[in-house]
C-alpha cells in the first residue's frame, strides 16, 4: 500500500483511540512505512499523545483522499466520521466497531467499498483474533493486509459479527476479570499482592500459550491438572458450585445482545 503517485496515503486510520491506535502500531512494528499512513483524530491532546507513540507517522485532525481508510471510532460517532471519507471519494472503508453493519456503513461511504472487521485488543502485541466480512475477495484481501498485525483472522458472514464482539471481541476484559479475582483470592489465602499478581497473571497467559501451541484442548489440559481426590478438583468443585461456566455463559450472551441493541440504534 505505497503513497499513490497523486501523493495520496496508502491508509488513513481515523479514531487514534485504543483500537486505531494498536492498529497503528501493529502496522508501524510489521515493517508499513510510517509515510503511508495517516492517523486522524479531533482531540488535540490526543494527537500531541500520539505523535510521541507513533513516530515518522502524520496524525491530522481532519481526513484526507487516500487508498483506504479503517475507522476506529465510538459507534455513536461512526456516521459523521464515514459521511467524511465518503465524502472524499475514499475507495474502501474498513469499520472495526463494535455493531454498525455493513448496510450503514455502506449508505454513509457512498461510492466506497465498506468492509466491517472486529478484532480485539490483544491485537495490540500481534496476539489478537480479527473476523472480517463485506466487499469482493479483492477488497477482503486489502483488509487482510491492513489487519494482519493485529494476529490471526476469521472470515464470517456478517450475522455472526454480535457473538464475535460478545466473545473475543469483549473476551479480554472477561478474562481481567478472572486475572483480578485469581489476584483478590491469592492475598485472600496470604501471598503478598505483588507476588499475587504476577502468579494470577502468568497462569492465565501460560495457559493460553499452551492452549495454542499444546496438543491438548481445554478438557484435557483441565482433566491434566486434575488429580484424583486433589487440590484443583476441590477448587473447581467450588467453581461449579457458584455456577462460574453459567455465569460465562450468561457474559458472552449478555454482551452479544448489547452488540445486536448497538446495531439497532439503541
Ligand atoms: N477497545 C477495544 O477492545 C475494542 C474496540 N472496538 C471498536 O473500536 C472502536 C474504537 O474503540 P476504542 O479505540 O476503544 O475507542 P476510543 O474512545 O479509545 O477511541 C476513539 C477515538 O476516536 C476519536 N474520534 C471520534 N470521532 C472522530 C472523528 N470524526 N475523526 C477523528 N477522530 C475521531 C476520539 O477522539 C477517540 O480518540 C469502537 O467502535 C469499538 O466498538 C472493537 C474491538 C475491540
Ligand atoms: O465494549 C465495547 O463496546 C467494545 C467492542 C468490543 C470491545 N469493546
Amino acid at each position: 500500500m505505497p503513497v499513490s503517485e497523486e501523493g495520496r496515503p496508502g491508509l488513513l486510520v481515523v479514531g487514534g483511540g485504543a483500537m486505531g491506535t494498536a492498529l497503528a502500531g501493529g502496522l508501524l512494528r510489521t515493517g508499513f512505512d510510517p509515510h503511508d499512513l495517516v492517523v486522524v483524530e479531533q482531540r488535540t491532546e490526543r494527537r500531541h499523545e500520539l505523535s510521541g507513540l507513533l513516530p515518522g507517522v502524520r496524525i491530522e485532525a481532519v481526513p484526507e483522499e487516500a487508498e483506504g481508510a479503517v475507522v476506529a471510532v465510538k459507534p455513536a460517532d461512526a456516521e459523521p466520521a464515514c459521511r467524511a471519507l465518503g465524502a472524499l471519494g475514499v475507495p474502501r472503508v474498513l469499520s472495526v466497531m463494535a455493531g454498525v453493519p455493513l448496510a450503514r456503513l455502506a449508505a454513509w461511504v457512498g461510492p466506497g467499498t465498506a468492509l466491517r472487521a472486529m478484532p480485539n485488543v490483544c491485537g495490540l502485541i500481534g496476539e489478537g483474533v480479527t473476523a472480517l466480512c463485506g466487499g469482493s475477495a479483492e477488497d477482503r484481501a486489502w483488509a487482510r493486509q491492513v489487519l494482519e498485525p493485529l494476529g490471526e483472522l476469521v472470515e464470517l458472514p456478517e450475522d455472526r459479527f454480535d457473538a464475535v464482539t460478545g466473545l473475543s471481541g469483549s473476551g479480554p476484559a472477561y478474562v481481567c476479570l478472572v486475572v483480578e479475582a485469581l489476584e483478590e483470592a491469592g492475598v485472600l489465602v496470604g501471598l503478598p499482592r505483588e507476588v499475587s499478581r504476577r502468579l494470577a497473571t502468568r497462569t492465565v497467559a501460560g495457559t493460553g500459550r499452551l492452549l495454542l501451541e499444546g496438543t491438548a484442548d481445554a478438557a484435557a489440559l483441565r482433566a491434566q491438572v486434575t488429580s484424583p481426590g486433589g487440590t484443583t478438583a476441590a477448587g473447581l468443585a467450588a467453581l461449579e458450585r457458584r455456577a462460574a461456566r453459567a455465569a460465562f455463559l450468561e457474559a458472552v450472551a449478555a454482551a452479544t445482545a448489547r452488540a445486536a441493541d448497538l446495531a439497532r440504534g439503541h
